[in-house]
Parts: structure tokens; sequence; C-alpha cells
């Protein structure tokens, strides 16, 4: 099956590619992230059952599914912390095979994952620089090591400022002193911060308040401004209707569809999330 180049497309045409039950493909050329035929087995369980996946530029694509269904598996696969058995992964139409996390991050992708990994003892820009350290120039730092710890503050508090974090202002505060949602906040911010390619929020309003949620769904939208994609890995349809682009429904280990806010409501979602309905086939 044939699809048009996104860019050939208007954004409401564009809205309408990788839809329906299977998702139309695109040409791993036109998105940021592809993913053909991954599959990926644990013992007798299939954790990933041939599964498709396309990023296309700006957009925030959710994966949704009830327990079990795959969407861990699917992101690890896809960010280096799982070697799928088999099928691919392209990165601007070019396949790549991350062996690790870190192969995947110095690649441009970053994820947050739901066990938030920031360090509390450490301050706020200390936190974003997080196995990234700035060294001061000259002998300081070529010989004596010194981090640039002022440089680090300074930018940590533009990246912030860029994203519109208002709520944490102090760079020099331990992150054990911040809220949830602060946290949270920190560890979006880094991610936003150092992607180049996308960013992969695996649950990150799982354990915050209405307020603090509505600041991570704001961050959300402050990275697809930027013009990084999003992954968004969600239990809660209310959020994933605010802010997505596209939704993959993740079931048993495979794709139930793909949808959006506009083609399907809330409801829809769950009763194809859990097999009640079905998408009809493309
Ligand atoms: N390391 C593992 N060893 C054995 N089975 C696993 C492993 N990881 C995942 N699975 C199984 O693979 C399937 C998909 O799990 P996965 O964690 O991806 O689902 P999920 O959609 O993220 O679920 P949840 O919403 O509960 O986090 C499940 O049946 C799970 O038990």
């Amino acid at each position: 099956m044939s699809t048009p180049a996104t860019s050939d497309l208007s954004p409401e045409e564009q809205g309408a590619v990788g839809l329906g039950n299977p998702p139309v493909l695109a040409d791993p050329k036109d998105t940021v992230l592809s993913a053909r035929g991954l599959i990926k087995t644990f013992g007798r369980v299939v954790g990933l059952d041939g599964v498709n996946v396309d990023l296309f530029p700006g957009e925030v694509l959710s994966v949704i599914g009830d327990n079990g269904a795959g969407k861990s598996t699917l992101i690890k696969a896809l960010t280096g912390a799982l070697i799928p058995d088999s099928g691919q992964v392209f990165l601007d139409g070019r396949e790549v095979h991350f062996r690790s996390p870190q192969d995947a991050r110095s690649a441009g992708i970053e994820t947050v994952y739901q066990t938030l990994a920031v360090a509390p003892a450490l301050d706020i820009a200390a936190n974003m620089f997080l196995g990234r350290e700035r060294r001061r120039s000259g002998p300081l730092g070529s010989v004596l090591r010194m981090l640039d710890k002022p440089g680090m503050k300074e930018d940590a508090g533009k990246s912030m400022a860029n994203l519109g974090i208002a709520t944490v202002q102090n760079m020099s505060q331990a992150v054990e002193t911040l809220s949830g949602g602060q946290r949270q906040a920190v560890a979006v911010a880094r991610a936003a911060t150092f992607a180049t390619k996308f960013v992969v929020l695996d649950e990150p309003t799982a354990a915050l308040g209405v307020k603090e949620t509505g600041q991570v769904l704001n961050l959300i939208q402050q990275i697809k401004a930027k013009g990084l994609p999003v992954i968004l890995i969600s239990h809660n349809m209310p959020n994933v209707f605010e802010v997505s682009d596209r939704i993959h429904i993740a079931r048993l280990g495979g794709c139930a569809g793909v949808i959006t806010p506009k083609s399907h409501t809330p409801t829809e979602a769950v009763a194809i999330m859990t097999g009640a309905t079905t998408l009809a086939k493309g």
C-alpha cells in the first residue's frame, strides 16, 4: 500500500495518515521513527506480536492499552531498553539497532520512565546535567576536573524558562525538596533539553494531582511547540484526548488500531482497548 509523502499533505490530511486497523503505514523516510513487525516473547508470553508504529514530525502520539497490553515492552523496544526478537526500527528513515538505552540517548531519544530517574540529593541543575556534566574551560576543567556549576545553573534556568516552567525557579534547590509535580517537571525538562529526535514520557502524570497534571500537559504542548515529537504512554483518557494528535491502541501484544481525538470518543477508545469493539479492518 503506498502512502503519500506527509510533506505533500495539508495538516488535516496529515492527521489522517497512519489511522485505522491495521494503520496505513508510512514510508519511514517521512517519519521521525518507524517500527515494523516488532516481535518480543518472554518464554511463552507474547509481549509484542508484530507491532508497527509511526511517529511523524512534531506530533504527540499516545500509546494506550489495558494492563499487560504491551505498552512498556513496545517503548522499551524503541528506546534500547530491550532488544526485540525480530522487526526493524527506523530513525529518520535509517535503520537503527539500539543495544542499550545509552545507544538511543546518543541518537537523540530521551525517555522519562515511570520510576523517575532523578537524584533527590542533587540540586536541579545537577539533575538536568546528570551524566552530561560540563567541566570548566581551561586547566581548571581539564586538569583539576572542576565542574562548570555556574554555567550549568544558568543553562538549566534558561531551559526551564523556555519550557514555561515557572514553579521551579532556584536551580540550587535540592530535588528532594520539590513537590512530585516539580520533580516530574525537572525530569521532563531534562529530556526536552537534550532530545534531538523525540521524547518518550511513560505515565508522566500517574502520581500527580490535578494542578500538577495540568502543568505536565502544558509541558508536553511546549515540547511539541519546539517541534519535538512526543510519545506519551498513559492510562489517563482525558489527558490523552487533550494532548494527542494520534492514539495507538495496544492490545494483547499487538495494535488494535490507531485513532485520533477527532475520529473517536474516549469511550470508543476504551471499547477498542478492551476488545468490546473492533476497528474496521483497513
Ligand atoms: N521481563 C518480562 N518477563 C516476562 N514477561 C514479561 C516481561 N515484560 C513484560 N512481560 C509480559 O509481556 C506482556 C506485556 O507487558 P507490558 O509490561 O509491556 O504491558 P503494559 O501494557 O505496559 O502493562 P501495564 O499497563 O500494566 O504497565 C505482559 O503479559 C507481561 O506480563
